[in-house]
């Protein structure tokens, strides 16, 4: 297949390209961005590719629909609003790794992420690929879940589904490495401000809120709202969902792990580690989820700690999933991920 990227120069564009380089299915990549009046040469355009003379080629919906038989978009918030309609009316296939066609309601995607949305009857037409739940197969426009939502809403899946948890108890405290905000850095990501630093972010604002609460509202109608904060940590890729809920009276701790197992037991990327939380760096460089959960009987809370690499189940891992399903590829072809070690 010949596929499309735009957004080569960031942090997410560039892991993408790395993983559709080795794809059985991928026969060539045509790379596109915004900034540039004429083909230039990859390593020019990204140095860290020094070696790839790979043209890139200025941006054109055309060229990509006529050239293609898929776009990857890993751009900032604010660009698919734009293109989505073209694409979409084209129905030309688009694997969407921002926030702009994740929600529904125009109204909701400018509260939260203060740009202007895609028209609503567009908003509708995506489908939300949180690729473990829900299959991508027969799909025009995958919108891919971010990445906190990603840790977040598959580390809560079997208790939500299996309506084992006081619904209104559930409160995430979620931490994430500095490339989750992406190549620009700022004031709050300068390395004299995260190095040998903690620091919570966007407090109950944090624009994953209202897709998390979407899916979960798909998966149990009872669920009102989640409180959820957000860190920054000293490290470059990972996210870190730790989740707390009151146990529904009569619930037991067998019944809890159970439903992780059975959950579980059958997905590829998804490993219950049981009592053992599990710490960041095991999944840092695969698209893995790790997930552990323990129980405590004095305060009857139950504590699930899912981590992922954000970048890459984040981000372009899952997304690469969406496409093996779009295109009906071996779940995990392009995906065969070992951690970074030490
Ligand atoms: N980083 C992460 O962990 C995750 C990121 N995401 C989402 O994925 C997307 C990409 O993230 P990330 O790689 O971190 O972001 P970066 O800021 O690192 O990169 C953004 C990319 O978008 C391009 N871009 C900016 N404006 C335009 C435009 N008007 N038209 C076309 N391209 C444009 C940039 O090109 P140029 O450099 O030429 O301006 C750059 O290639 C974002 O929407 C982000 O929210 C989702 C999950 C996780
Ligand atoms: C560390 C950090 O800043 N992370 C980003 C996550 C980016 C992301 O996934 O945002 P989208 O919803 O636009 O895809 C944030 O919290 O905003």
């Amino acid at each position: 297949m010949q596929v499309a990227l735009v957004g080569i120069t960031g942090y997410a564009g560039m892991v993408l390209y790395q993983l559709l380089q080795k794809h059985s299915g991928v026969t060539k990549i045509h790379l596109y961005d915004h900034k540039l009046a004429a083909p230039t040469k990859l390593s020019h355009v990204v140095p860290i590719f020094s070696g790839d003379h790979t043209a890139v080629f200025p941006y054109d919906d055309e060229a990509i629909i006529s050239d293609n038989d898929v776009v990857f978009f890993a751009t900032s918030a604010g660009v698919t609003a734009k293109v989505a309609p073209t694409y979409l009316t084209a129905k030309f296939p688009v694997i969407d790794l921002s926030g702009d066609m994740r929600l529904d309601s125009e109204a909701q995607y400018t509260e939260w992420y203060r740009k202007p949305a895609a028209p609503e009857k567009f908003l509708r037409q995506a489908h939300y690929g949180l690729a473990d739940f829900e299959s991508a197969k027969g799909q025009i426009y995958v919108a891919n879940p971010g990445c906190y939502a990603t840790a977040t809403l598959l580390g809560l899946a079997p208790l939500v589904q299996n309506d084992l948890i006081d619904a209104d108890s559930i409160i995430v405290d979620a931490k994430s490495g500095t490339t989750g905000a992406g190549k620009t850095p700022h004031a709050m990501t300068h390395f004299a401000q995260v190095n040998e630093n903690i620091q919570i972010y966007k407090p109950n604002q944090h624009q994953h809120i209202p897709e998390i609460m979407l899916e979960l509202q798909k998966w149990n109608q009872r669920v009102p709202a989640i409180q959820f904060m957000t860190t920054l940590l000293p490290i470059n890729r990972g996210i870190m969902s730790t989740i707390y809920a009151k146990v529904k009276s009569g619930v037991t701790s067998k019944q809890l792990m159970a439903a992780y197992t059975k959950m579980y037991q059958s997905k590829s990327f998804i490993n219950y580690t049981g009592d053992q939380l599990p710490a960041i760096k095991q999944v840092v460089g695969t698209n893995n989820c790790d997930i552990g959960m323990v129980y405590n009987r004095v305060t009857n809370v139950v504590t699930v700690n899912s981590v992922i690499d954000n970048l890459l189940k984040g981000a372009a891992g899952q997304a690469v999933q969406n496409f093996n399903q779009m295109f009906g590829y071996p779940e995990t072809e392009g995906l065969k991920l070992q951690p970074f070690l030490p």
